[in-house]
């Protein structure tokens, strides 16, 4: 599990941890692994040219004794100062070294390889400075190649949530954090931001909590994974049944049903429109009609039969899957005739969960974190907020990002297999917010599987669905 933590919950890791090391020895042990970061990068020291953006903090300090190191090793080491208060031993380190120091935002008579961002980490205040804007623009100008390392985050962004309020932050093509992931390195738009982001461990885990966001990796969805034993038959498997598609987009009808009917579940039931009905026997032999379920996927493409898709759907007592059209007919919180809470995962994009909100669409993408939290606790489910990163929020606050995406996954009826897929895992046995994180992760590993870096589209990632469960158990 990859696990995110907030400034405070680091802060107070990093003191517990620091009452039994000498003073600043968790700065070198965070400098250290930066310097080796960059070094990898730029596959060497010697005659290569480094600038250090460096501001007043201690995200400052690690830049300035990284910079020490690399100019150990023989790079050409500038540090440019935004600040009047720098690190006063990371900079006593980077003279002795040989380092270079100037203050002022004047371009550079020559660009370097390589800009590290120190200006501020978990201790910044959102946004930049207009000097330290200038002073990244004439280091390292929008296009010229040099490459941007963050330290701990790409400063500018909210570290806690992964807004970006202001428009002003670094974008940067690695980050370097350390003892943990920070919210902002999974949720969007700040994760968009850091470019690949790289853990160096400073010993802070022993004193860690529970982290505030996770990421489930492979190992995670492989022990999750609903899986056969030689006892089980169909049945014992789980039906799942699919209320999705419409005479006027059969396609997320299928679609929906190509995502349930990737192999996870004994059984798929179809039911809905007669002539999506046909289509879907046509594509997929194996599917049956009406009958006993152990889980709904409902709405994908539903049109204007998706409010009675779904009163059928909560009428059964099992869990279900809300997308789509479905999603406009629901009431917070989410509940059967007679007030009994359902296990429900809805699955909007940005627009449709500003619409559960009643907000602008904006809102929802300029914080994800809190929309989804916001939604999952309003209606009392599960939601999965699709997006690069999508979000899944649980009612009582826990919340799991998805990094197994690719950006070649935004591509029409990708959604109504995610649907199908998570209907098939809640039929499965898993629990909504497993159903909804693993759904995801095998959505986005399929997706990124089929792509191998290049377009793919929604039948294609359906189809590579069980390659990537293959691959996950063996
Ligand atoms: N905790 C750990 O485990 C470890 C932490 N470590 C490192 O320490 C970092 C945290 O250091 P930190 O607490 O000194 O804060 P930091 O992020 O440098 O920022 C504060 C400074 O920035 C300034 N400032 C604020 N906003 C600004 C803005 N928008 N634009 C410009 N300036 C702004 C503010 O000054 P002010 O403007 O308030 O006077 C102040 O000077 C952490 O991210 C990691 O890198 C590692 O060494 C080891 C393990
Ligand atoms: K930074």
């Amino acid at each position: 599990m990859r696990a995110a933590h907030t400034e405070a919950q680091v802060r107070a890791a990093e003191e517990a941890l620091m009452a039994g090391l000498p003073p600043g020895a968790l700065m070198q042990r965070a400098a250290s692994g930066l310097a080796h970061a960059v070094l990898a990068l730029l596959d060497g020291a010697y005659g290569r040219r480094v600038t250090l953006l460096v501001g007043g903090g201690d995200n400052g300090g690690d830049a300035l004794f990284a910079g020490a190191l690399l100019a150990r090793r023989g790079a050409a080491v500038d540090a440019v100062l935004l600040t009047e208060s720098p690190h006063e031993a990371g900079l006593a380190a980077l003279r002795a070294a040989g380092g270079r120091v100037r203050r002022g935002t004047a371009a550079p008579r020559e660009l370097p390889d390589l800009v590290v961002d120190g200006i501020v980490g978990i201790g910044g205040r959102p946004g930049l400075r207009d000097d330290t804007v200038a002073a990244l623009e004439a280091h390292a100008p929008a296009g010229s190649g040099v490459t941007v390392v963050a330290v701990d985050v790409p400063s500018g962004v909210e570290v806690d949530t992964g807004r970006t309020p202001e428009d002003a932050h670094v974008r940067a093509d690695v980050t370097v954090t350390f003892g943990t992931h920070k919210v902002a390195h999974l949720v969007d738009p700040a994760a968009r931001a850091c470019g690949v982001v790289q853990l160096v461990d400073i010993g802070l885990a022993p004193h860690l909590p529970a982290p505030a966001v996770e990421a489930l990796q492979a190992a995670d969805v492989a022990a999750l994974l609903p899986r056969p034993t030689p006892a089980s038959h169909k049945y014992s498997r789980g039906v799942v049944g699919v209320r999705a598609g419409s005479g006027r987009y059969p396609g997320a009808g299928l679609l929906a049903v190509a995502g349930a009917a990737s192999g996870l579940v004994g059984m798929v039931r179809y039911v809905g429109d007669p002539t999506v009905l046909d289509r879907v026997r046509e594509a997929h032999p194996e599917v049956v009609g009406v009958g006993r379920v152990q889980a709904w996927t409902v709405g994908s493409g539903g049109d204007n039969r998706a409010g009675a898709a779904l009163r059928a759907a909560l009428a059964d007592e099992v869990p279900l899957v809300v997308d789509a059209e479905a999603l406009r007919h629901l009431d917070a919180p989410v509940r059967r005739e007679g007030g009994e809470p359902v296990p429900a995962v809805l699955t909007p994009h940005a627009g449709e969960l500003a619409a559960l909100l009643d907000v602008e669409r904006a809102e929802v993408e300029a914080d994800q974190l809190a929309s989804a939290r916001r939604a999952a606790e309003r209606y009392d489910a599960v939601v999965l907020l699709k997006g690069s990163h999508s979000v899944v929020a649980h009612p009582d606050g826990r919340v799991r990002v998805n990094t197994s995406s690719t950006p070649w996954l935004a591509t029409a009826g990708a959604g109504d297999v995610l649907a199908g897929l998570i209907g098939a895992l809640l039929a499965g046995g898993l629990a909504p917010y497993d159903a909804a994180s693993v759904g995801a992760w095998l959505h986005g590993a399929a997706a990124t599987y089929a792509s191998q870096g290049g377009p793919v589209v929604a039948t294609q990632v359906a189809a590579a669905i069980p390659e990537v469960v293959r691959d996950l158990l063996t």
